[in-house]
């Protein structure tokens, strides 16, 4: 099993933010978190990856129970792309640097760099079609063209798992489609790391997502096969308004009705 969360739940100022989740992710699986501004879906990301405890509950992540494991060291197994990483960026690197820099799970290229570094950053990047982007600075980049060089930097050091947040915040059209395209690249490859992706738009949940979770209000509403859980029963009780869901080569998006 890739995750093992067992009825977590997480108190803060006597608020109950997170709720007996128990969620299980297995290999071969890649899952959507859908959830409504403060339902708790970083809150859950943050248990995953070891940056906040639980209060109650128990987390195991590729085999390794957390409390037992050097989390430090452990987390170069779990690749993230967040918008707070975007903004850590000052800019002046070169593409290849960002994608290098994700080798250390550190910020600027503190440790050493080797050749063959390189030459897998500037593979990373021909791979997603950014090669055009090599030699320039991060903060010439537009927003899209950031991303891709921000998913290429978390798969520099081939993780176990890949954690999207919200990928696509900020996106126009085009540049979302180029980024969910990445991201379906990604899946498609034979070692290709279990995805977790982050967000609050259906449209976004590509068919390479095997599964989703609704997270409401700190619990889980919904949970399984994506195409079990985006009926429109379900998301119309999730969202609170009556939803129609439309549907085009495998790919849903909702209409409410107001
Ligand atoms: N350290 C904290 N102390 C107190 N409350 C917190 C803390 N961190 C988060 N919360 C609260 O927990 C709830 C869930 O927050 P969280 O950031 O996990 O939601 P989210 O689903 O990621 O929201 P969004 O989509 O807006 O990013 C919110 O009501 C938030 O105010």
């Amino acid at each position: 099993m890739v995750i093992d969360l067992q009825n977590i739940s997480w108190v803060r100022q006597g608020k109950q933010i997170l709720t007996d989740v128990s969620w299980q992710v297995n290999r071969g699986e890649n899952w959507c978190l859908v959830g409504l501004n403060g339902s708790g879906k970083t809150t859950l990301l943050n248990i995953l990856t070891g940056y906040i405890w639980p209060s109650t509950g128990s987390v195991t992540v590729l085999g390794q129970r957390y409390g037992t494991v050097k989390l430090p060291e452990f987390r170069k197994r779990i690749g993230l792309v967040s918008s707070s990483l975007q903004q850590r960026f000052y800019g002046h690197e070169t593409a290849e640097e960002v994608v290098m820099s994700g080798k250390f799970a550190t910020i600027g290229l503190y440790d050493g760099v080797e050749a063959d570094d390189e030459q897998r950053a500037r593979e990373l990047l021909v791979l997603f079609g950014c090669e055009k982007l090599t030699g320039r600075q991060y903060h010439t980049f537009s927003q899209g063209e950031q991303q891709k060089v921000l998913i290429a930097r978390a798969l520099m050091a081939s993780p176990d798992i890949l954690i999207l947040d919200e990928p696509c915040t900020g996106l126009d059209l085009l540049a979302r489609e180029q980024v969910l395209a990445m991201i379906s690249d990604i899946a498609s490859k034979p070692d290709a790391p279990t995805l977790i992706y982050v967000t609050h738009h259906i449209e976004e949940i590509v068919p390479c997502f095997t599964h989703t979770l609704l997270l409401k209000e700190g619990t889980i509403f919904e949970t399984g096969a994506t195409e079990q859980v985006l009926h429109a029963e379900a998301l119309s009780r999730f969202f609170g308004v009556p939803v129609e869901v439309h549907e085009r080569e495998n790919r849903k998006w909702i209409v409410a009705n107001l």
